[in-house]
């Protein structure tokens, strides 16, 4: 069952024209994250990995392709969690910066905080000698045109507000059963500047423990955090129930709590894993005994051998 690496590429309503690039996306990272596992790579270098190509590729929010502000301009979020120790690191409204999950990998391992924010963040990184890049080649075409229409007087970006370019996030489980969680964001469509959403909260954008398993996150992350998602799922593993019995219990709470809709990627330390979700779809693939699993709509699980081209 070991090593075991899934990926998500954010809930919502992915238009049929960015389905394919997004199928694309999370199975080629995937791959990287799950050849991490088989050189004996640990689980959170294999989620870094993976998050981090994610973040590179335009087609998802995070990183490049993130959703711009109000103002127009890119804040994002971004957690790791390591189930052996607990350990956690994440940063929050940080700018200028191509992979806010390395950021938050190095808020971990080189500070004795959890999460820093803003220009605390950017100060940071300056320190850990993160490179900056320009705001501008962050920001592509198409999330500029959806921040233009949602500025209009009659949009409804609450009701825009889900998919079409997700946030993204990995769990896995290495060959000595250490699980680990990582997930990045651009956050919300038109968010208010400064806002933090899910994502780099523990408990909500991702959570993981060795002695339960690990969860990432997807979704209106307001609603996320009323429900602490990701820990309420390991919750229900706690009671007994597997990854994809805990994952549908703890996204039905958040549907009938608070009305919300949003997907997740759950593994438990023995490799059983999941991806789950409310909403339309949720792009996702998994790699494990050298094969990969995927889909996009709700029941869809394609699987073939990892070597073989999509
Ligand atoms: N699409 C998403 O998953 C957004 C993210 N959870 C946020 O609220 O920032």
């Amino acid at each position: 069952m070991l090593p075991v690496v899934v990926v998500h590429g954010g809930a919502g309503h992915i238009p049929k024209e960015r389905a394919e690039k997004s199928m694309e996306g999370v199975c080629s990272a995937v791959r990287a994250g799950y050849a991490v596992l088989k050189r004996g790579g640990s689980s959170m270098d294999a989620v870094v990995e993976a998050v981090t190509q994610l973040e590179n590729n335009p087609a998802f929010n995070a990183g490049c392709g993130s959703v711009l502000n109000v103002k127009g301009e890119v804040e994002m979020d971004a957690i790791v969690m390591d189930g052996k120790t607990l350990g956690s690191g994440a940063v929050s409204a940080v700018r200028n910066i191509a992979n806010p999950v390395c950021l938050a990998r190095l808020v971990m391992d080189k500070t004795s905080h959890t999460c820093l924010t803003a220009e605390g963040a950017s100060k940071f990184a300056r320190s850990m000698g993160v490179a900056e890049v320009p705001m501008e080649s962050l920001i592509t075409e198409y999330a500029r045109m959806r921040w233009r229409k949602n500025l209009a007087a009659d949009a409804k970006p609450v009701e825009c507000q889900m998919g079409k370019m997700g946030t993204v996030g990995a769990v896995a489980v290495d060959s000595e059963g250490n699980v680990a969680c990582a997930t990045s964001t651009g956050g919300m469509l038109n968010k208010m500047e400064g806002r933090v959403g899910d994502t780099p909260c523990i408990g909500s954008g991702g959570y993981a423990d060795n002695q339960m398993g690990a969860v990432s996150t997807t979704g209106h992350g307001e609603a996320i955090m009323k429900v602490t998602l990701a820990r309420l799922i390991l919750f229900h593993m706690e009671q007994g129930h597997s990854p994809e019995a805990a994952s549908d219990l703890g996204l039905a709470y958040m549907k009938s709590r608070v009305e919300a809709l949003g997907g997740v990627v759950t593994v438990d330390p023995q490799g059983h894993w999941a991806a789950r979700f409310s909403s339309k779809q949720m792009s996702w693939a998994a790699a494990q005994k050298d094969m990969l699993h995927y889909g996009l709509y709700g029941g869809e699980h394609f699987t073939q051998s990892i070597d073989e081209p999509l």
